[in-house]
């Protein structure tokens, strides 16, 4: 098991927004975290970076339960929905901060980290504005730079907070096609996504979220019945096979 949450609790402002949580992903795995706005997704992404400190539970990356920032960021990059630039600099700057883990504390990038880097701009069609102030880039221009920085990172687990919700429809099937390309070279990706729809094509696995409880976890076809749809996220659908694909088909709102 590449990542693994047990029993976690989180409070925040006197509210219990997450509890006894289990979540565990396997290695070269894309697993998704659904739910309603508000459910506790984000926050449970930010127990695996060490961003929020559970009241209770156990957090594992990579077989390492408790581990500094810099070893862990050896391992796991992330992703974060806030995708706003603050700095002067380039596109090219921002993902080679993705080699900072790797790099000793007076290294300069080396040839090696440089291709590297190349790569990640590649995989996420930036090449060609590598040499643009990210202040000036479009929101899913940046959204692009932080995944790619966090590719450039060379992570065993990535895990991206909504990371199509700025993007266009190309760019939305690039990115997921992307990262079950990466997942099948053994990356282990856990992602929030609001578009159900994307969640059944893209996921192996789904947990739901509900109120800060985890709802049901399985293949996407085993738990996204009518009744969760209806009752967690309040949608009239269904789930049809389409030539062998699970095709989730939206008719309308409940109540
Ligand atoms: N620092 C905080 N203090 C108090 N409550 C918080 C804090 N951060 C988050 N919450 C609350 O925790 C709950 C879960 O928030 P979270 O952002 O994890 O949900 P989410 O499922 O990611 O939502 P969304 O789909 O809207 O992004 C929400 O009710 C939110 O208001």
């Amino acid at each position: 098991m590449s990542l693994r949450v047990s029993g976690v609790q989180v409070q925040l402002g006197g509210r219990a927004v997450l509890s006894d949580v289990d979540v565990d992903v396997r290695a070269g795995e894309v697993f998704g975290l659904v739910g309603p706005n508000g459910s506790g997704k984000t926050t449970l992404l930010r127990t695996l970076y060490r961003a929020v400190q559970p009241a209770a539970g156990t957090v594992e990356v990579a077989g390492v339960a408790a581990a500094g920032r810099r070893q862990l960021a050896r391992v796991l990059a992330a992703t974060t929905q806030e995708t706003e630039a603050r700095a002067a600099l380039t596109v090219r700057e921002v993902v080679s901060q993705g080699r900072i883990p790797h790099l000793g504390l007076l290294d300069r990038m080396g040839a090696a980290d440089h291709a590297i880097v190349d790569d990640a701009l590649r995989a996420t069609s930036l090449l060609a504005e590598a040499e643009r102030d990210v202040r000036l880039l479009s929101g899913g221009e940046r959204q692009r730079t932080s995944i790619a920085r966090a590719l450039a990172q060379q992570p065993q687990v990535l895990v991206l907070d909504e990371p199509t919700n700025h993007l266009d429809l190309r760019h939305q099937y690039g990115v997921l096609a992307l990262l079950r390309e990466l997942a099948a070279g053994g990356l282990t990706v856990l992602l929030t996504l609001h578009d159900l729809r994307l969640a059944v094509e893209f996921c192996d696995r789904l947990a739901v979220l509900d109120s800060g409880r985890i709802a049901a976890t399985g293949a996407p076809a085993e738990v996204l019945d009518e009744r969760l749809l209806a009752d967690v996220f309040g949608v009239e659908a269904h789930l049809a096979d389409h030539n062998g694909r699970p095709t989730l088909t939206i008719t309308g709102v409940t109540g």
